[in-house]
């Protein structure tokens, strides 16, 4: 995907993304995630990429390695530029999700990005250690699904803003840095813990950054996409 600023489309219904885009830029990058794919089927995703936009379909997958490998086999033929999995699943689920993807891509297309979630950017350290029993930090936890994502031939992760760098270090500059939890400086955080602004992505070292909230309900969504692009490109 171009690097420009991801719009997360969350809605409900397709013709409330269709309605928001007709007053946005055009060639966006957006992202389709389980709100509006789980309501609405594949479609969207042809219809987005006809418009002219790049999409990152935001599924998420996690199960065991053969379904994950065959549900991506699927996933290849709906027409996303990217897709994800939560690097949880481990090395084998991955590396299955890879090559499923490889098989499903038709001949003559670009096979999607592949990248893994590490830590969500909605939980915090302390959520970590109690709730998921992993002890230490939570940086520590997110470079390490880092490397088992590189290891197992992933394209890149999703982390947040606060590990970018340390990624960079590990796993090397190509390596896919997409970062959400994206906030203006005195932005509301929402349901997000590890938040950072477009001027901080750009100076850790994020590839991508997604932005939902901040853009989609702003008062005029277009300026506000315009202000974290602009931020975003400054680097
Ligand atoms: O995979 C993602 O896109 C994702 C991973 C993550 O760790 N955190 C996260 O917020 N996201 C997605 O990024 C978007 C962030 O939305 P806002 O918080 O509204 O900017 C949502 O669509 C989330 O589903």
């Amino acid at each position: 995907m171009n690097r420009s600023p991801i719009i997360a489309l969350d809605f409900p219904a397709p013709d409330d993304a269709y309605a928001f885009l007709r007053n946005m830029p055009s060639g966006l990058c957006v992202k389709v995630g389980m709100e509006l794919y789980l309501q609405n089927g594949p479609d969207v995703v042809g219809r987005l990429k006809e418009m002219g936009h790049e999409v990152f379909l935001d599924l998420k997958l996690h199960d065991i390695p053969n379904t994950v490998g065959r549900a991506m086999e699927g996933l290849a033929r709906v027409g996303a530029d990217m897709v994800n999995v939560h690097a949880a699943g481990g090395s084998d689920m991955m590396k299955r999700a890879l090559d499923g993807l490889e098989a499903g891509t038709p001949a003559g297309k670009k096979r999607p990005a592949l990248i893994a979630v590490t830590q969500l950017t909605s939980t915090g350290e302390g959520q970590m250690n109690s709730e998921q029993g992993i002890p230490g930090t939570l940086l520590d936890s997110v470079i390490r699904y880092a490397r088992l994502a590189d290891d197992s031939g992933l394209d890149g992760v999703v982390c947040s803003v606060l590990e970018a760098s340390a990624i960079r270090d590990a796993c090397g500059e190509n390596f896919l840095k997409v970062t959400p939890g994206i906030r203006m400086a005195d932005g509301d955080l929402h349901d997000q813990k590890r938040v950072s602004t477009p001027t901080d992505a750009a100076r850790a070292g994020s590839t991508h950054i997604v932005v939902g909230r901040a853009i989609t309900q702003a008062a005029d969504p277009a300026a506000a996409y315009e202000t974290v692009k602009r931020l975003w490109e400054e680097r």
